[in-house]
């Protein structure tokens, strides 16, 4: 079986990589030709744990290819997935014109039957935009060549990506065409060998399910952050709720860890995009809305805390921030907590020390430039500061050596993000611990 994957980004590349681990043969196409030389060359875009293994093993096999040329990958395919960008527009919606981009050149390019299956999170309505460009480019050469049209949405987590591929807790597939229903069947099959994970359904279903998912996630993780606001300010302990609340296998003990807001480059993205689509269908989706507030004011709260600390001017002061990524396990910058942080206490005067285990890079090419100075290990990043903050949970943040700290930072005072310490023990060592409604 062949197929090909256009848009070799997180989704697209652990996708195709994962198609071909179990036997599929798969062409990922980019228009980046960067990319797709360095991929050949056996340089990974991403940061994405398991995955230059599964990468380098397959293209080494010959099951796993690598193109700019869409025309030539599609020839042969079974199946064309659209894994492009759908990035929010001035308006919040999701910007399609990547998406229907690569619709009408698989419409100008194909030449036997295709099932078109659109893996980017998309609004309902795009599977018809998605065949009406496709038809409309069948048209301009006069070609009636038959294809169908699916909604596969993906549900991968960064950080865990190939993992949650290989293992999916459900497919969705969106279909509405017989033999494009066998096809996805036959694609899909070894990836449910201890029961059947697929859930067939219409289209418009398909699309709307992957945004409620992620909506329904974000608002477990805003609703936890407004609780341990309000923890914080009755004197009740925000982790001990969480496990109180979560042991209810109706709640769950999953997405309900409060922090420092939600970021990636999904969340508050499609939170805006269906906002944005309910406001199109004269629908207020109120409780987005507010977990939308809820997340934006929640990236201040660290900063909050450390004025109420230190005074309103941090001028001369000096910022320790331990992870820069949006979460651990990925080099992902986008819409990162960290920024809105760094931004803020570089407003205030303040000087910040960074250290990353991994993101540094991306963080000095495309977010955050040269507004802090990175340190080269997590102890580095804590000499002359006046405070630690503590933004991304790392698993080697977990067990510092607190005498070691103790000794570099100007105070001990640590700002925890996301509660990974425990406060008691660290005032007992004389430390002060700020958590998130601990
Ligand atoms: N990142 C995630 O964890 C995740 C998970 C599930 C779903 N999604 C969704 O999947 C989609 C892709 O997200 P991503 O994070 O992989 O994006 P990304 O920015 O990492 O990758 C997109 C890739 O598409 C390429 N591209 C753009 N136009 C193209 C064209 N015409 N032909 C070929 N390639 C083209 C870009 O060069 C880029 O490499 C989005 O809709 C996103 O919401 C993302
Ligand atoms: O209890 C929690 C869990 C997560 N987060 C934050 O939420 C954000 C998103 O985390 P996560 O969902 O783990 O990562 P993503 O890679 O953004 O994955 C989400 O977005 C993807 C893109 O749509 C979906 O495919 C996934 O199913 C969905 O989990 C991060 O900033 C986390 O720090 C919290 O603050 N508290």
């Amino acid at each position: 079986m062949k197929i090909t994957v256009i848009g070799t980004g997180y989704v697209g590349l652990v996708s195709g990589a994962c198609f071909a681990e179990v036997g599929i043969n798969v062409v990922c196409v980019d228009v980046d030709q960067k990319k797709i030389e360095g991929l050949k060359n056996g340089i990974m875009p991403i940061y994405e744990p398991g995955l230059e293994e599964i990468v380098k093993r397959n293209y080494a096999s010959g099951r796993l290819q690598f193109t700019t040329d869409l025309g030539d990958a599609i020839q042969g395919s079974e199946v064309a997935f659209i894994a492009v960008g759908t990035p929010p527009g001035e308006d919040g919606s999701a910007d399609l014109k990547y998406v229907l981009a690569v619709a009408d050149e698989i419409g100008a390019k194909m030449s036997d039957y295709i099932v078109v299956a659109t893996k980017s999170t998309v609004p309902v309505t795009t599977g018809e935009k998605v065949r009406a460009a496709i038809k409309t480019a069948l048209d301009k050469r006069a070609s009636d060549l038959p294809f169908a049209v699916a909604s596969n949405p993906e549900f991968l987590k960064e950080g865990a990506a190939v993992e949650d591929f290989m293992k999916p807790d459900r497919i969705v597939i969106g279909v509405d065409d017989e033999r494009a229903e066998a096809i996805m069947k036959r694609l899909y099959k070894p990836f449910q060998l201890n029961g059947d994970r697929i859930i067939f359904m219409d289209i418009p279903s398909a699309e709307m399910t992957k945004y409620a998912a992620n909506a329904m996630l974000a608002t477990k993780i805003s609703f936890m952050n407004d609780i341990a606001n309000l923890c914080e300010l009755v004197g009740a302990n925000a982790n001990m709720v969480r496990k109180g609340i979560g042991s209810d296998p109706r709640i769950g003990t999953k997405f309900i860890y409060p922090g420092v807001g939600y970021g990636g480059s999904c969340f508050p993205k499609d939170v805006k995009a269906i906002i944005k689509t309910g406001k199109q269908y004269g629908y207020e989706l109120k409780v987005l809305q507010s977990v939308e507030d809820v997340n934006d004011a929640q990236k201040h709260v660290l900063v909050k805390k450390i004025k109420q600390h230190f005074g309103e001017d941090l001028s001369g002061m000096t910022f320790a921030i331990w992870g820069l990524s949006f979460k651990p396990n990925t080099d992902d910058m986008r819409e990162a907590p960290a920024i809105v942080i760094i931004d803020e206490l570089i407003a205030a005067g303040a000087k910040v020390k960074g250290y990353d285990p991994i993101a540094m890079k991306e963080a000095q090419h495309i977010y955050i430039g040269d507004k802090i100075t990175y340190a080269k290990d997590a102890y580095d990043a804590c000499v002359d500061a006046d405070a630690l903050l503590l933004v991304t949970e790392w698993s080697e943040f977990r067990i510092p050596s607190w005498e070691a700290l103790g000794k570099l930072l100007n105070n001990k005072v640590i700002f925890d993000g996301r509660n990974i310490y425990d406060k008691k023990y660290l005032q007992d060592l004389g430390w002060i611990h700020y958590g998130i409604g601990v």
